[in-house]
């Protein structure tokens, strides 16, 4: 399969601490990438550099052949992210939200009513359309922020512990838009400490430890989620998280 994003030699240093160290990764069209790591490993700094939001030190960051440092602005209409910051406007509707956001990747007419609308139902969001963000719960505006990150179908999608507000029934609504999007359109980034969740959804899983790749494998060469526990313990030298 075709790559879609490739990190060569990428290191991030806030001042004299470095916090990631000389990544290199190729991730493939198609996969669905876990990344793991104890509590500041460097994974959001990983995700924030992979999705334009963070420049690396040194090091370069392609998306599909783009170089992230030189084009940012073609690279940002093939990502959507979600993480704990839901990016949406509090004085806007859920569904005004989602229409400006359609309109700055430049979806206009029916074709944008009609995703709004199926959006909103897939995240279960329909009955709430017509009210501000501001009246919504945590959970609800992680929902919307949902939908707005898939907003522009995007081919690439980061999701930053994306389970962060959601209660039961949510998690399973969010599992299933996430496994209705279609591989072959879709590849995904996933930074969880869920390693349950990890086994069964994702098929490839990278472990981060102080800055460095320290395990990186299809995850059909694990045999469940308890092998993958031990891995994971075995490869973290804290692993306070878990
Ligand atoms: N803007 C910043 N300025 C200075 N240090 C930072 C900044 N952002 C992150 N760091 C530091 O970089 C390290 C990695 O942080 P990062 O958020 O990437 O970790 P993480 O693996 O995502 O952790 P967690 O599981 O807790 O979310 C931490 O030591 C953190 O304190």
């Amino acid at each position: 399969m075709d790559s879609i994003l490739s990190l060569s030699n990428v290191s991030k240093s806030y001042g004299n601490f470095p916090v990631l160290k000389g990544i290199d990764l190729d991730i493939r069209k198609g996969e669905f990438v876990a990344i793991l790591g104890s509590n500041g490993a460097g994974k959001t700094t990983l995700v924030k550099i992979m999705s334009t939001l963070s420049s690396p030190s040194e090091g370069v960051v392609e998306i599909s052949g783009h170089n992230v440092a030189d084009d940012p602005a073609s690279v940002r209409s093939m990502i959507g992210v979600i993480s704990h910051e839901t990016h949406l406007y509090n004085d806007l509707t859920a569904e005004e939200n989602l229409r400006f956001f359609g309109k700055m990747y430049g979806i206009r007419g029916d074709g944008l009513e009609d995703r709004i609308n199926e959006l909103l139902e897939q995240v279960e969001l329909s009955g709430r359309s017509d009210d501000r963000v501001v009246t919504f719960s945590r959970g609800m505006k992680q929902r919307l922020s949902i939908a707005r990150s898939l907003i522009h179908e995007p081919q690439l999608l980061f999701l930053d512990e994306p389970y962060t507000g959601l209660d039961q029934h949510a998690s399973r609504t969010f599992e299933k838009v996430l496994q209705d999007l279609d591989p072959k359109d879709t590849t995904r980034v996933m930074v969880t400490h869920d390693l349950i969740r990890t086994f069964q959804m994702c098929n490839r899983v990278v472990i981060l430890d102080h800055g460095r790749i320290v395990f990186d494998s299809p995850m059909s060469d694990v045999g469940s989620a308890e092998e993958l526990k031990e891995i994971y313990i075995s490869n973290v030298k804290s692993h306070s998280s878990i």
